[in-house]
């Protein structure tokens, strides 16, 4: 983003009224929807809305005027995607973002600042372009091919996603493979329907939508273990018994209960939403820290 009414440089951001008429360009990056296309630079006022703004970048790059668009914010690589209201504006978003962000300087850790432009299929969940239907498409023939014998079942990397399928089960075997998947970076292992977790202690990229519509309505135990998948039996459990669904989350003290409870619930909303932006998520969440002060 910059300011380019004279106004100034980053540094001048925090000055938050005298934006209030500036024109900001914003980058909107449309990725698969306009082949060829890395970014498309807007021009936004910090009262310009998603719905503008997406206006503006159907006029420029001559999109489909027959379908929905919606715009995304990431905040890292791979990482989640926050989709925009239509009312919601950009540049408003964007002044909370860090001044290196703005520069479009690299950052470190797999920060990724940027907005990206989503197509909004008719029942409302969003549309995430050829790569990634073509890769469901590869990992679920694959599945078919293993599941035929054609291909090795996925054991023959020397470790097992159910402890249950070890062929010798003690202590030492379980800890050799929980150590073997760990240092793969798989954290969860099943028992059966239960999930270990092993805190890694770092972001890793397999909570973001790709997941989310990957783990949508599987049994547990198709796919790599994952907390998705716990919550996705849990809320199609519900749907179809009609009845309460219950998750036992147990571990000392720093093993990452809050954090496994927040992917459960992202989950949860982002099923029972598809893809609609909404506060629901936010309000449970906020909920949280009165519930652990109410039980210390
Ligand atoms: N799946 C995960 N991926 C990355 N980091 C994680 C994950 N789970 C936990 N962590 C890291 O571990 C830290 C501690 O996790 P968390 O606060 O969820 O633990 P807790 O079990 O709720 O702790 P307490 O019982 O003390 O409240 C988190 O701040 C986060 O940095």
């Amino acid at each position: 983003m910059s300011a380019r009414d004279g106004v100034g440089g980053m540094g001048t951001l925090g000055r938050r009224p005298r934006f209030e008429n500036s024109e900001f360009t914003v980058r909107i990056y449309p990725g698969s929807l306009a082949e060829g296309t890395i970014y498309c630079p807007i021009s936004a006022r910090k009262t310009t809305t998603a719905a503008e703004a997406i206006e503006r970048v159907i006029e420029r790059l001559q999109l489909d005027r027959t379908r929905c668009y919606v715009l995304a914010e990431v905040k890292e690589f791979g990482g989640e995607e926050w989709i925009l209201n239509p009312s919601d504006c950009p540049v408003q978003r964007m002044m909370l973002w860090p001044r290196v962000a703005l520069e479009h300087r690299p950052l470190s850790g797999g920060e990724d600042y940027r907005f990206l432009l989503r197509q909004k299929n008719l029942d409302g969940s969003i549309h995430y372009g050829g790569s990634l239907q073509m890769w469901l498409q590869v990992t679920e023939e694959r599945r078919r091919m293993v599941e035929r014998g054609l291909l090795p079942q996925p054991e023959a990397q020397g470790d097992h996603a159910d402890l249950c399928c070890l062929p010798e089960l003690n202590e030492r075997s379980l800890l050799d493979n929980l150590r073997s998947r760990f240092r793969q970076e798989k954290i969860y292992t099943y028992v059966g329907s239960i999930l270990i977790v092993i805190n890694p202690f770092k972001f890793l990229p397999i909570y973001n939508p790709k997941y989310v519509k990957m783990y949508d309505n599987h049994t547990l135990g198709d796919l790599e273990p994952h907390i998705y998948a716990v919550a996705d039996v849990a809320y199609h459990a519900m749907l179809q018994k009609e009845r309460n669904q219950c998750i036992v989350i147990s571990g000392e003290s720093g093993s990452g209960k809050t954090q496994s409870t927040n992917f459960l619930i992202h989950h949860l909303t982002a099923l029972s939403q598809k893809g609609f932006a909404s506060g629901v998520e936010q309000i449970i969440l906020g909920a949280g820290p009165v519930l652990e002060v109410s039980e210390t």
